[in-house]
């Protein structure tokens, strides 16, 4: 495929008073991934047997046609549910937005940095909570400062130390649900221009859940627009305005959360 990809960040002129303003716009974007020695191989068995015996060199690149020609434009105030089977491309399409995937066609405009929440976002998991919090926020552009003032916020966001100090712990003796829901709290300690989380909130209890929409619902009224990749189609229906359905790369429809999700699961009952 010819590299045609173009990634833009833009300031706009200031909004005309009464009409939507656009904060993300993705004209036919194409992403592709490329896995080197992996070309034509056979899924059984045997094939993969005879290919860790065999001395034959590693054949060439594969290419996974991840997102297919997806175009979209989010507006601010919105938040859209990003929905579809395992391996739709949900995650590379949030990855490519913000800006860390390269596309293989296509383009995508955004306005201001784009910040990806994913449950494996980087914070360093030999390091305690605490720490984590100030790695967290330093990666998201707070300062020092920003980051002591709201520091007991997000502990008590997060619920971390409900049962325990756990924040002073090592982030590798949380649990896969307490470390998504310390992430989700640095995330959301700042306001942002477009915020994607990728499938955190499926991951806290009820309590948290609540606390996480109630701050999703703020980060709209603050005018940003927030992203939400999730497998909870009711997460979506409660949390998103509108929902994006992806299916084998392509956008299989764009609107109103309740309608897409309503199609969605005919799709996954039939
Ligand atoms: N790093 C990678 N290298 C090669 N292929 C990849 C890579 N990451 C994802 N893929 C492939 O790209 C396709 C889309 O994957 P992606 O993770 O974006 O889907 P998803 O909709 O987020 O899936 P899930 O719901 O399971 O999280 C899949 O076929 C996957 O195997």
């Amino acid at each position: 495929m010819a590299d045609t990809s173009t990634r833009t960040r833009t300031t706009p002129a200031p909004p005309v008073p009464g009409t939507r303003v656009p904060t993300v716009i993705a004209h036919d974007v194409h992403v592709v991934y490329r896995v080197q020695g992996s070309a034509g191989r056979k899924g059984g068995a045997t094939a993969a047997l005879n290919r860790l015996f065999s001395r034959k060199a590693a054949p060439a690149a594969r290419e996974v046609h991840a997102v297919k020609g997806v175009s979209f434009t989010a507006y601010k105030g919105e938040a859209i549910g990003l929905i579809g089977s395992n391996g739709s491309g949900k995650s590379t399409l949030l990855a490519a937005i913000a800006g860390l995937q390269p596309v293989a066609a296509g383009a995508i405009f955004s306005h201001g940095q784009p910040s990806l929440l994913g449950v494996n976002a980087a914070l360093m998991n030999d390091l305690t909570g605490e720490r984590n919090v100030i790695l967290g926020g330093l990666a998201m552009g707070m300062t020092r400062e920003q980051i002591k003032e709201r520091y007991q916020d997000i502990v008590d966001f997060s619920g971390i130390n409900e049962k325990g100090d756990f924040i002073s712990l090592p982030m590798r003796t949380y649990s896969s649900g307490m470390g998504a829901r310390l992430r989700f709290s640095i995330a959301a300690a700042k306001d942002h221009d477009v915020l994607m989380i990728d499938e955190a909130l499926a991951t806290g209890d009820a309590a948290f859940q609540r606390r996480s929409k109630a701050r999703i619902e703020e980060l709209r009224r603050h005018a940003g627009t927030v992203f939400l990749v999730s497998h909870g189609i009711n997460t979506v229906r409660e949390t998103c305005d509108r929902a994006i359905w992806l299916e084998s790369g392509v956008l299989r429809m764009d609107g109103p959360s309740d309608e897409v999700c309503a199609a969605y699961e005919r799709f996954t009952r039939s």
